[in-house]
């Protein structure tokens, strides 16, 4: 079957009243940027509170089911057929032919469901629903009408073409990326984060990033695999700014005043600072990151509360209350598993201590802090001065 057109389905969006028209522009824009790298033209707009991706000629068919699985808004995706308006005696007989074509297994229950977006057309929809009926129920005898139930929900739209389409693949749900708001993604190359923003980004919040690396300590390879890891979380959440910041002096210089069993807390703190001074900068409404519960002994309970403490941002953290399990099997299904596994060093790995406090005391951490000089600030400012910035799209 050769399809013409997608008929895009979404759902939460379309209960957003006045601000409806927001919502259905930036999931315009949304599917654009999927389909970018797909062979083929398309043309996507709007008309009558519906979305429609036209395709020109020859297009690849799967990689565009694919694509727009993976945007955020849409709950269901249409393949149309388009018929010319060659008069209601030829389009009985295309009628017959699609459900010919289309479902080879003629013991089925159906509905024809017509809506006309051109009230010009001689018939009713009723009365298109009855004898388009009545031209399956004569070719196919096997087939029956059932208007509650039926396996098939055959919807014939007029417009300046005949529109038909009767299957429905299920979208990605969640809200278009754009309209709620921009946060920051503390993105490392682990597991966890990537699926932590892809997590806030369905819910209509577009997504920057901050990675800390430890040059040479971490290498560049380390540093592409983490671009990688935006890119495919780009795939869904749209185009991710990446800020990339040189860590290691200040990792260097904590490591240098500070006791050991408490470097990967305060190390953290100086993260969440230098990503929050992006993310206000940028817009940014929050941070992200990938922590859960107990997962290591920088993601007790108090140890979150530590890092917290120097946010003046809200900290969203998506996976808080999933098993690693949970997180890995997301990860394979958005795609971004098999790079999160790639066995490159973090930075946060290479300055580790053999007994780090699982239950850290905030008030002991901040006079920890204390005994870091205003060398600490300087080597901030130069951190926040180099970071590079990549367009991850
Ligand atoms: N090098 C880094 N650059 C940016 N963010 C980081 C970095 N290291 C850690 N983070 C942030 O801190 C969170 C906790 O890091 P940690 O290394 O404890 O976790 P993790 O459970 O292995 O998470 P992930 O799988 O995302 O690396 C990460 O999810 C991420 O949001």
């Amino acid at each position: 079957m050769r399809y013409h057109t997608f008929l895009i389905k979404y759902g939460e969006i379309g209960i957003k009243g006045k601000n409806r028209y927001l919502f259905e522009d930036a999931l315009v824009r949304q599917v654009r940027f999927a389909l970018k790298d797909v062979d083929g033209q398309f043309e996507v707009y709007k008309s009558q509170a519906r979305i429609y991706v036209d395709c020109e000629g020859d297009y690849d068919y799967e990689d565009t089911i694919e694509h727009l699985k993976r945007v955020f808004g849409i709950v269901g995706i249409c393949p149309v057929v388009r018929m010319e308006d060659a008069g209601f005696e030829q389009l009985k007989k295309d009628i017959v032919a699609y459900m010919d074509e289309a479902y080879p297994d003629k013991r089925l229950t159906f509905k024809v469901e017509a809506r006309r977006a051109r009230k010009s057309y001689p018939l009713t929809s009723m009365e298109i629903n009855c004898a388009l009926g009545e031209a399956i129920l004569d070719a196919f005898p096997e087939t029956k009408v059932d208007v509650h139930h039926p396996d098939v929900m055959l919807n014939v739209e007029v417009r300046n073409e005949i529109y038909v389409y009767s299957r429905i693949i299920k979208g990605a749900g969640g809200m278009p990326v754009g309209t709620n708001g921009k946060a920051m993604l503390l993105l490392s190359g682990g597991i966890d984060s990537p699926v932590a923003g892809y997590m806030i980004s369905k819910r209509g919040v577009g997504i920057e990033a901050t990675y800390f690396h430890a040059p040479p300590y971490t290498s560049e390879r380390a540093k592409q695999k983490v671009v990688d890891l935006a890119r495919i979380v780009s795939r869904y959440a749209g185009p991710i700014k990446l800020h990339v910041v040189n860590f290691t002096d200040i990792q260097l210089y904590i490591y240098d005043q500070c006791p050991h069993e408490e470097l990967t807390i305060i190390m953290r703190r100086y993260m969440m600072r230098i990503a929050e001074y992006f993310a206000k900068k940028d817009g940014c409404l929050g941070l992200i990151t990938g922590e859960s519960i107990g997962q290591v002994a920088s993601q007790t309970m108090q140890s979150l509360a530590a890092t917290n403490d120097v946010c003046t941002m809200p900290v969203y953290r998506p996976v808080i209350g999933f098993d690693k399990q949970e997180i890995v099997n997301i990860a394979e299904r958005i795609g971004t598993y098999e790079t999160s596994i790639q066995p490159f060093e973090d930075c946060c790995t290479i300055f580790v201590a053999k007994h780090p406090v699982t239950k850290p005391n905030v008030e002991v951490i901040r006079r920890s802090e204390e005994h870091l000089s205003e060398k600490i600030d300087e080597l901030m400012k130069t951190a926040l001065e180099t970071a590079e910035m990549i367009e991850v799209k």
